[in-house]
């Protein structure tokens, strides 16, 4: 995989014009940036926006993060096959029988779409996990944890932290996908997120895609900023 095929450009906008405005940069190019398109813009935008991407090229990640009963999540995975996206979002603590019904949907559906399993959180920290949420331990142990009920379960990868993604590699398969949030470039700040890499750590620990939202879209020059990015993960590709 090419170095701008890792990253995956997290579009939160608050409506159509601002990820447009940003999209125009790669109206005539043969490679589009994969995007993940959240709840801020899905909501505002609805779902004939998303397909229309797709049809222009764009890979796209639509990432509503369900979290329910077996049945409702399934339903829910089932309408959101049919937009043909490239990959979707599902939450671990949801259980086995959610995922598995999940998968189920998603592989009846036939688009071909990939089911990720969000494991913590990477705005989740051991204090938090330990006291707020009452489950001990480390998040790195939580995460392997999440990740093999989700490798069990026949989903095709996780979101966690790149410093989690070499050990969910090593305690799944190294096929099974490890999909990155909480990158920040160095000196960056690190917002809500804490449990952050940079671009180029993140794929040294083994990260299949990284997905990074405000250090692009906020910056000055985003398309600079995307630029710098992948640079950064092509010379420790070709390390
Ligand atoms: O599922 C996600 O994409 C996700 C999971 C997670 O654990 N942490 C996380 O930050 N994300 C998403 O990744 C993006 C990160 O955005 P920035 O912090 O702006 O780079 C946001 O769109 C989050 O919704």
């Amino acid at each position: 995989m090419r170095a701008e095929e890792r990253v995956i450009i997290a579009l939160d906008y608050p409506g159509a014009n601002e990820a447009e405005q940003l999209l125009q940069a790669w109206a005539f190019s043969q490679n589009k940036p994969f995007i993940k398109v959240g709840y801020q813009l899905f909501y505002a935008v609805g779902p004939e926006w998303v397909v229309k991407r797709k049809q222009e090229g764009f890979p796209v990640f639509l990432d509503l993060k369900l979290h329910d009963i077996p049945n409702t999540v399934a339903k829910g995975i089932e309408s959101l096959s049919r937009f043909g996206v490239d990959l979707l979002t599902i939450h671990a603590c949801g259980g086995r029988a959610m995922l598995e019904a999940a998968k189920e949907a998603c592989e009846k559906a036939g688009a071909g779409t990939r089911l990720l399993v969000v494991t913590q959180l990477t705005s989740t920290d051991r204090k938090m996990l330990n006291e707020e949420l009452g489950i001990p331990g480390s998040v790195e142990s939580s995460v392997i944890r999440y990740a093999q009920l989700a490798y069990r379960a026949g989903v095709d990868g996780v979101i966690c932290s790149g410093r989690e993604s070499g050990m969910v590699k090593q305690a799944t398969s190294n096929d099974f996908l490890a999909v990155t949030p909480g990158i920040r470039p160095a000196h960056a700040e690190a917002q809500d997120q804490k449990r952050v890499l940079t671009p180029g750590e993140a794929i040294q620990s083994g990260a299949d895609y990284l997905v990074i939202g405000r250090p692009i879209t906020r910056a000055t020059d985003p398309i600079a900023a995307f630029e710098a990015i992948v640079k950064e993960i092509k010379e420790v590709l070709e390390e």
